[in-house]
Order: structure tokens, then sequence, then C-alpha cells
């Protein structure tokens, strides 16, 4: 099976076009073997390009759990990159069939070569049955939670899959290794949860380390980021437009009029292969 290594600021991803790569095997336990860094390729999602009879394309995302999540955000602009490149879409802006909904990534083009990629990705879920997450209706602004007998202030967002946002003083001072996982997991959230740790810097700019559900610690997280923005706009600790620095690198994430969030960043290739 052919597929195509990329990144996004180090969230690493395997690419598969499944329109012309018959896949026998069931994506989930395909996933779990392929992502795995010693037995496998090694990523943190396995990413099929499928066909879609209402949008341009379909994407479906595998964490290396074998879970679906319902989007990914570094994951859609390495798609986009990537369905371009090998010609089977050739729009610079196109429509993208995904769990979450259909989403819009536009390609930014230096002599047809993709440099950037804008994703319009929709508006927040902002609705605490929505998340999901258990307690009564309404938002979920800094709202206190115990882990392990520890207070946690969490904000839940939706971009079509969880997040839990932490706000912390200082983000060298949190166990990601500990907490990461016990939030992850937390009863509150049926489907489980992404988890943001945030240190705000000032109201342009913020440092996100994430614990991904199903994945673990990775160099970055595109809904994440997203999510991130939307929670420290909506608890008064940014505006509607800020750098999310992540180990990866950064991505600029606004939150626009229309409730819409944009995400703009980076998508590379690493190598091509094929899978024995
Ligand atoms: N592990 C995530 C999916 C990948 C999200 C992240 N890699 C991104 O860039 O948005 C989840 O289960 O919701």
């Amino acid at each position: 099976m052919k597929f195509t290594k990329m990144h996004g600021l180090g969230n690493d991803f395997i690419l598969v076009d499944a329109i012309t790569e018959q896949i026998k095997e069931d994506y989930s336990h395909l996933s779990r073997k392929i992502c795995d860094r010693h037995f496998g390729i090694g990523a943190d999602g396995l990413i099929l390009v499928l066909p879609s009879e209402k949008e341009d394309i379909k994407m479906r995302i595998f964490n290396p759990d074998g879970s679906e999540p319902e989007m990914c955000g570094n994951g859609l602009r390495c798609f986009a990159k990537f369905v371009y490149e090998k010609g089977i879409v050739s729009k610079k802006i196109m429509t993208v069939e995904t769990l979450a909904g259909t989403m819009i990534p536009e390609l930014i083009l230096d002599n047809n070569k993709v440099i950037n990629i804008k994703v319009d990705m929709g508006q927040p879920i902002l609705e605490r049955s929505l998340i999901p997450m258990l307690g009564n209706s309404g938002q979920v602004i800094e709202e206190t939670i115990i882990v392990e007998g520890k207070e946690f202030k969490v904000t839940a967002v939706s971009m079509g899959n969880p997040h839990c946002i932490i706000f912390v003083p200082d983000i060298n001072e949190i166990d990601i290794y500990k907490w990461g996982p016990l939030v992850e997991s937390h009863e509150l959230f049926p489907n489980k949860t992404n988890v943001e740790f945030v240190q705000i810097i000032n109201e342009e700019k913020v440092i996100m380390r994430v614990w991904e559900r199903g994945a673990g610690i990775t160099n970055a997280c595109g809904t994440g980021a997203c999510a991130t923005l939307v929670a420290a706009n909506l608890s008064g600790k940014t505006s509607k437009k800020a750098e999310v620095q992540l180990l990866g690198g950064s991505l600029y994430i606004e939150w626009l009029l229309n409730g819409h969030v944009l995400m703009t960043g980076s998508a590379t290739n690493v190598f091509q292969g094929e899978y024995l």
C-alpha cells in the first residue's frame, strides 16, 4: 500500500489515497498497526482519502489507538496539500466531507507550490451536552472539576472533537504525562476528550501543550489550537485573534465575526513509501 508521510508542525500523519489503494483491512485495526512507532511506520494518525457524494472529497482519520475522531486540523491541512499535489482535487479552495461536517481548506500557493493552508474550521460548539460533557446544560467556562483530588478549572469547546482547556500560570510547571490521561478519560467526558494546558502570554499570544485523545502528547493540535483561542476569548484572556505557540511551531487562529474559526498553518511532506 503506497503512502505519504506528512506533518503539520510535527503532528505527523500517514496519508493514503484509499480511492486508488484497495484497502481490505479494517481501518481501525490498520491504524493501530501502521501508527506504531516500532512495529509500523509511526505517526499520530492514519488519514484516508475517500470519494464523497456531496463534496469535492472525503477525509477519514484514525488515531493510533484505532479510534476515529470527528476532525483533525493539522491532518486536514496535510490532506488538502496531499490531494492537490496528487491531482486528486484540482481546486485551491476545496470542500472536504468529514465526520464533523464540511470543512473548507484554502491552499496558499507560490509558483503553484503549496506554502500554507488556511482552513475555515466552522463554528465551535459550546453547549455542554454537545461537547459532550455531563452536567447541567449551558456553556462550560472555567468550571471546577476534581481529578484525583486536585481541582482544575476547565473550559470545554468542541471543534467537532471534544477539547478540555485548562489555563495554567506556568506551562512548564504542569505534569502533562500525569494529568493529561486522567482528564482525557474523566467520567464527565463520555466520549473522552483532548486536553490542552495553556499559558497566556498576552491577549494575542498563548503557549499551549496538548494531550490528545487516543494519541497522547503530540507536537501540535490544530483543533486544539482553535478550541484554545475560543476558550481564551470566552474567558476574557485574549482577543479573537492569537498566535498559539506549540511544541512544533505556531498556528494563527482567528474567531471571525461570522462565528467561524479560521486556522492558518503549514503542512510538510516528509517521505513516500510502500507499506508491506
Ligand atoms: N486525537 C484527536 C484527533 C486529532 C486532532 C489533532 N491532531 C488536530 O490537529 O486537530 C481526537 O481524538 O479528537
